[in-house]
C-alpha cells in the first residue's frame, strides 16, 4: 500500500502497527510513518554506501592475495597493506565506556545467556522462563551422569534418581559447605533466627561454614518448604516435600534444587530463524509483542497432554528480617536483530526499492521493547529503562557507528531518552576483530556486550582471506593461533576499555546441545577466560552452564587477567590455512567434504523446505550439533574455498551431495510432510529440489556470497519453496 508519503508498506505490516503497537504508544500514525519516512530516507543510502565499502575491500584483499600467490607471507607487510586500504583504522587512543541504566544480569552478575529463535512461540516463552531450571531434571536427563545401561524410556528409574541426588550433594557441599560433616547426611534444614542449621541423624547440628551465603526461606522456619541460599550473585533454592517424587526417599526430604540458570536470553530475529517476507517477519515481531506487554501464550500437545506457556512471574520469598525478598522469574531479555546486509519486503521506498531490514528491525523492535518501559512491575523485563539490542555481523567501527547512529535516529521517532536503545556487539567479523577498540568507542554510550562469535567469525576467517590458499581441516582451524588470539584479545580489550561493572564480555554457543557432560568439562574455560557470560542452546544448558559461574568468581579472574601481557596484533592476522609440504591426505579430504555437506544439506533442507532456522543436525560421527546459519557459513565457505584452491574438484563434490541427500533423507523420513531430496528412483540432482538447489549454489557459487553470508540464498530459495507451496 503507498500511504501518500512514497512509502509502500505491506499492508499486514501497516495494520499491524497502526491497529496493534503505536496505539499502545499514544504515537499519532501519521507522525510516525512521516518520521521513519524521513528516517529510511537519510539512513538507507548511508547502509548501502557501507556494504559497497566491505565490496571494495574484499576485493582488494582479493587481489592482494592473487598478487602474492607463491611466496612466503611477509606479516608486516601483510598488515601494512590492510591499514593502507583502511580495513584497519588508526587507533585513537584510550577508551572508557560510560553505559549507565544497566540491568544488573548485565552489569553485575555472571551467568548463561541462552539464545532463542524468536519466531518459535513455544521455545522463546521456555526461554524467558529458564531462568530457573531443576538441577535434578538436568543431571536426570543428560549425560553429565552417565547412562550406561539403564532403561530411561519407561518412567523414573530410581537408581539414577539416587545417583542425581548424591551428585547435587557434592555440588552443596563443594559450593555452600557446612561448617562439620556434609549434605549427604543432613536429615533436616531448619532456620534459627538469621541462621541455616543443618541437623544429622545423631541429633549433632551445624550451620553454613559461609553463613552469609543463606539469604532467604518459604514456608515455616522450623519446616521450611525452601530455602535460598546465594553465591557470586546466583540463586540456589533447595526445595523439601516429604511426599515429592524424591523428597520421599531423600534424607532430608528435598524434593529438587532450582538453579538460577539463563540471567539473559537473546531473542534472536537473526541467525537462528528464517524469516524471509512479511508474513514471516509479522510472526517474529508479534512474539516479540507478547513478550513485552507479558501476554504471550501457547498451547500444545506433549507426552498425550496439552500445555499451555506463559511467562513465569517473579519468585517471592522472605529474607532474615522477614520481609519480601523477591528474585526474578524471568531471563532479562535482549532482542538481535538481523544485520546490515539484507533488505525486506516489509517496506519499499519512493523508488520501489526495498528497505533495510537492519532498519525495520531497530525500529520496530524498539517500538514494540518500548512499551516495557511503560510497565513498573509485573511480568516487565528492565528494571533500568533499558532495551537492550544485540547487533549482529558488523564489519568495523564505521558499521557500529552507523548501528548507533540508526538506534539515536529511533530513539527520536519514538520519544525514547537518549541511549535507551542499548548495543550488544557480537565481535563476529574479522574488521571487528581487528578494530574492537575503535568499534567500542563508536558505542561507548550504549554498549551492554562485546561477544566472540566465534562461528560466523570462523565462516568471515574463511572468506575474507578466501584467495590466501586452502585451508586447514575445520577442527584445525580451531587449534591455530588466530582464534585464541580473538578470543583472549576481546577480553583484554573489553577489560581495557571498562565494561567491567557496565557491560557483558562474552563467549560464544556450546554448540553441540546433548553433549552435556562434554559441556560440564569444557564450558567453565568461559567464565575462567574472564568471560561474565557465554551462549548456551537450551534451558537444560543454561542450568548446568549455571554451575560453572558458582565455581569460578569471574570477576575475580578479571582482575588477574588484567594484569596479563596483551596478546600479539600479529597472531590476530596469521591465517589458518594449509602451509606449503603440509599435504592432507585423501582420506581426510574425502571426510572432510562429507562432513560439511551432511551437515549443510541437514540444515538447508529444513530451512528452505519446511522455513526452520536452527536444528540440530548429526554430524559424520552421529554427534548432534546445533546448526544455524552461521555454522552453514563456515561449511559452504570452507567447500568453496577447496574447490577454489583445487584440493577437491566438482565432480568429487556432487557425488558426496548425492550421497549425503539420500543420508539426510533417512534421518528426516519420520518428520510429517518432509520431501525427500532424493525419492525413490530418483537423484537428487534429477530431483533437483529447491533446497537441494540452495546447497549447490551455496558451495558453487560460495566464493560470490557476500562475506559468504548464505542469507541471500537461503532467502531466495525459501521465498520459492513457499510460493510453490502455495500453488
Ligand atoms: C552462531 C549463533 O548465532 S548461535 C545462536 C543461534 N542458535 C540458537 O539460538 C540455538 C537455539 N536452540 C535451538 O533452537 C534448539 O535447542 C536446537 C534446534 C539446537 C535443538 O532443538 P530440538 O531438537 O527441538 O531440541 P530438543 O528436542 O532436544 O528439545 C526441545 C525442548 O527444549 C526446549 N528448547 C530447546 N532449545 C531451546 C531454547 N534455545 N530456548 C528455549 N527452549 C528450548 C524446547 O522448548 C523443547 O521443550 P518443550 O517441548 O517443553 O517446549
Ligand atoms: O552469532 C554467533 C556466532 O558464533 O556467529
Ligand atoms: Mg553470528
Amino acid at each position: 500500500m503507498q500511504d501518500g508519503l512514497d512509502l509502500f508498506v505491506n499492508d499486514d505490516f501497516r495494520r499491524f502497527l497502526d491497529n496493534d503497537v503505536l496505539p499502545l504508544h499514544g504515537l499519532e500514525t501519521e507522525t510516525f510513518w512521516r518520521d521513519l519516512k524521513q528516517l529510511i530516507s537519510d539512513l538507507a543510502p548511508v547502509n548501502r554506501q557501507l556494504l559497497a565499502t566491505r565490496t571494495r575491500l574484499q576485493q582488494q584483499i582479493d587481489q592482494w592475495h592473487k598478487e602474492q600467490q607463491g611466496q612466503p607471507m611477509d606479516m608486516a607487510e601483510y598488515e601494512s597493506f590492510l591499514r593502507d586500504i583502511g580495513y584497519i583504522v588508526k587507533a585513537d587512543g584510550d577508551v572508557t565506556v560510560s553505559t549507565d541504566h544497566v540491568d544488573d544480569e548485565i552489569a553485575q552478575l555472571a551467568g548463561p545467556q541462552l539464545v532463542v529463535p524468536l519466531k518459535n512461540a513455544r521455545f522463546a516463552l521456555n526461554a524467558v522462563n529458564a531462568r530457573w531450571g531443576s538441577m535434578y531434571d538436568a543431571f536426570y536427563g543428560t549425560d553429565v551422569i552417565e547412562r550406561g545401561e539403564l532403561d530411561l524410556a519407561g518412567g523414573h528409574n530410581a537408581q539414577r534418581g539416587q545417583q542425581v541426588i548424591a551428585k547435587a550433594k557434592d555440588f552443596l557441599d563443594e559450593i555452600f559447605p557446612l561448617d562439620q560433616g556434609s549434605h549427604h547426611d543432613v536429615t533436616s534444614y531448619v532456620v534459627y533466627y538469621h541462621h541455616l542449621l543443618a541437623f544429622f541423624a545423631d541429633g549433632r547440628q551445624t550451620g553454613l561454614k559461609k553463613p552469609c551465603q543463606f539469604v532467604a526461606i518459604n514456608g515455616q522456619k522450623a519446616d521450611p518448604e525452601s530455602l535460598l541460599l546465594k553465591n557470586n550473585g546466583l540463586h540456589v533454592e533447595i526445595k523439601f516435600d516429604r511426599n515429592g517424587k524424591n523428597g520421599i526417599s531423600d534424607k532430608a526430604n528435598i524434593d529438587d534444587i532450582l538453579i538460577e540458570s539463563a540471567l539473559t536470553t537473546i531473542m534472536d530475529c537473526e541467525d537462528s530463524v528464517a524469516a524471509v517476507d512479511a508474513e514471516d517477519k509479522l510472526e517474529v515481531y508479534q512474539n516479540w509483542l507478547g513478550l513485552m506487554q507479558g501476554t504471550l501464550e501457547t498451547s500444545f500437545e506433549k507426552d498425550g497432554e496439552t500445555h499451555t506457556r506463559r511467562m513465569n512471574p517473579d519468585r517471592i520469598f522472605s529474607d532474615l528480617d522477614g520481609e519480601v525478598y523477591r528474585v526474578s522469574g524471568r531471563s532479562l531479555m535482549l532482542i538481535r536483530n538481523v544485520g546490515h546486509l539484507m533488505e525486506s519486503d516489509l517496506i519499499q521506498d519512493s523508488k520501489g526499492d526495498f528497505v533495510p531490514e537492519g532498519i525495520i528491525d531497530a525500529v520496530v523492535t524498539a517500538l514494540i521493547g518500548a512499551l516495557d518501559l511503560q510497565r513498573e512491575a509485573g511480568l516487565s523485563n528492565s528494571r533500568t529503562g533499558s532495551i537492550y539490542i544485540v547487533k549482529p555481523k558488523m564489519h568495523g567501527p564505521e558499521e557500529v557507528a552507523f548501528s548507533c547512529e540508526l538506534f539515536a535516529r529511533v530513539e527520536q521517532l519514538l520519544g525514547l531518552a537518549k541511549n535507551t536503545l542499548k548495543i550488544g556487539i557480537m565481535d563476529e567479523e574479522r574488521r571487528t576483530t581487528l578494530n574492537l577498540k575503535e568499534c567500542i568507542r563508536m558505542a561507548q554510550e550504549r554498549v551492554v556486550f562485546i561477544n566472540t562469535g566465534f562461528l560466523d567469525r570462523t565462516g568471515d576467517e574463511i572468506h575474507t582471506s578466501m584467495q590466501a590458499g586452502a585451508f586447514l581441516p575445520k577442527d584445525q582451524i580451531k587449534q591455530q593461533v588466530w582464534i585464541d588470539a580473538y578470543e583472549n584479545r576481546n577480553v583484554d580489550i573489553g577489560l581495557q576499555c571498562g565494561l567491567q561493572g557496565r557491560a557483558q564480555i562474552g563467549k560464544g554457543m556450546w554448540a553441540m546441545p546433548d553433549e552435556m557432560a562434554m559441556m560440564m568439562k569444557t564450558k567453565i574455560a568461559h567464565p575462567k577466560a574472564g568471560a561474565n557470560t557465554a551462549w548456551v542452546p537450551s534451558p537444560t544448558a543454561a542450568t548446568l552452564h549455571a554451575l560453572h559461574y558458582h565455581q569460578v568468581d569471574v570477576f575475580a579472574e578479571q582482575e588477574s587477567i588484567k594484569q596479563r601481557t596483551p596478546v600479539t596484533f600479529t597472531d590476530l592476522l596469521r591465517i589458518p590455512i594449509i602451509q606449503p609440504g603440509q599435504a592432507l591426505s585423501a582420506e581426510i579430504i574425502q571426510r572432510e567434504i562429507e562432513n560439511n555437506v551432511q551437515g549443510l544439506l541437514g540444515y538447508v533442507v529444513r530451512w528452505v523446505e519446511a522455513g526452520v532456522g536452527c536444528s540440530k543436525v548429526p554430524d559424520i560421527n552421529n554427534t548432534a550439533l546445533m546448526e544455524d546459519r552461521a555454522t552453514l557459513r563456515i561449511s559452504s565457505q570452507h567447500l568453496a574455498n577447496w574447490l577454489l584452491h583445487g584440493i577437491c574438484n566438482k565432480s568429487q563434490v556432487m557425488d558426496v551431495m548425492e550421497r549425503m541427500a539420500k543420508v539426510v533423507d533417512e534421518q528426516n523420513k519420520t518428520t510429517a510432510g518432509y520431501q525427500p531430496m532424493a525419492p525413490e528412483g530418483k537423484t537428487a540432482s534429477e530431483q533437483a529440489s529447491f533446497a537441494f538447489k540452495a546447497a549447490q549454489d551455496l558451495i558453487f557459487n560460495g566464493v560470490e556470497q557476500p562475506s559468504g553470508y548464505t542469507e541471500p540464498l537461503l532467502h531466495t530459495y525459501r521465498v520459492r519453496a513457499k510460493a510453490a507451496a502455495k500453488q
